[in-house]
């Protein structure tokens, strides 16, 4: 089956430093993936350069393939609101932005030019029940996002990153900053969103990653150590260093 995403050879530098050596993953579509790893390893970087988002930080090179659905993301004329349009990024802290449930749902859709009030309603009851928040909120959209719990920010920033129906989504340890009640309901829902969305998730929880996906990538100082299915990588792990990391021995 053609990969979804494939990134090839790639290498990414911040100045003279060397973050990424060499990453090759093939990741197939609606498909979990956990980057796992010490601090430090290159996972946030990985991510951050399937959307583009290393774009922004100058001194940063990068050299390699990435492509989605078989197109080039970083060929010169690729069009990166589109990429950004279908690769959502849910970022450790929640962070909705300070205004209504609402507009913090449409925001982007309007960015993208929807106007129309019955498709923007729509796209806010879609989004929040896709994001298991509807029931929390439907009662009072105009409440400012900031005034909610933090779990229920991080699933307000999951409608967000859906409204705009993307088919990657890009998760930077959704859950770090969340309570143990919080966290269940994101890993339950990230494995409902499964069924439409391809998605990469970093975590520093092992058995965040062993619960809820189905491949595993484990990253060292800016290599891929090993990748493969998570119940192998767990339970069989290939390289030694991949068993010492998993078992607590350092990291
Ligand atoms: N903007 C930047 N400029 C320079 N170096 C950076 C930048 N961002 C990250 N790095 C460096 O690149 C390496 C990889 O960082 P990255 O954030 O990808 O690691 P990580 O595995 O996600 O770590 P953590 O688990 O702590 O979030 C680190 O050595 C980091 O210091």
């Amino acid at each position: 089956m053609k990969p979804k995403i494939q990134i090839k050879n790639l290498d990414l530098y911040y100045g003279d430093f060397q973050a990424l050596k060499g990453i090759n993953l093939d990741i197939q579509e609606k498909e979990i993936t956990a980057f796992i790893g010490p601090s430090g390893c290159g996972k946030s970087t990985t991510l951050k350069c399937i959307n583009r988002m290393n774009d922004l930080i100058p001194d940063c090179k990068i050299e390699g393939l990435i492509s989605i659905d078989g197109e080039n993301i970083y060929e010169k004329n690729y069009d990166v609101n589109n990429l950004r349009k279908r690769v959502g990024m849910v970022f450790q802290s929640p962070n909705p932005f300070p205004m209504s449930i609402y507009e913090n749902i449409v925001y982007g859709p309007k960015t993208h030019g929807v106007k129309d009030k019955t498709k923007l309603d729509e796209i806010v009851e879609k989004s929040l029940k896709g994001a298991a928040i509807w029931d929390e909120v439907k009662g009072n959209l105009k409440k400012n996002a900031m005034s909610l719990s933090g779990g229920q920010q991080q699933r307000l920033c999951i409608a967000r990153a859906l409204s705009v129906e993307p088919d990657i989504i890009l998760m930077d340890e959704p859950t770090s900053a969340l309570d143990p009640i919080s966290t269940g309901k994101i890993e339950d829902l990230v494995s409902e969103l499964k069924e439409k969305y391809t998605i990469i998730m970093v975590t520093h929880n092992m058995q965040q990653a062993s619960r809820v996906s189905d491949k595993t990538a484990f990253f060292l100082t800016g290599e891929i150590i090993e990748y493969g299915d998570t119940f192998e990588i767990f339970s069989v792990p290939k390289d030694k260093r991949t068993e010492d990391y998993i078992t607590g021995r350092f990291g």
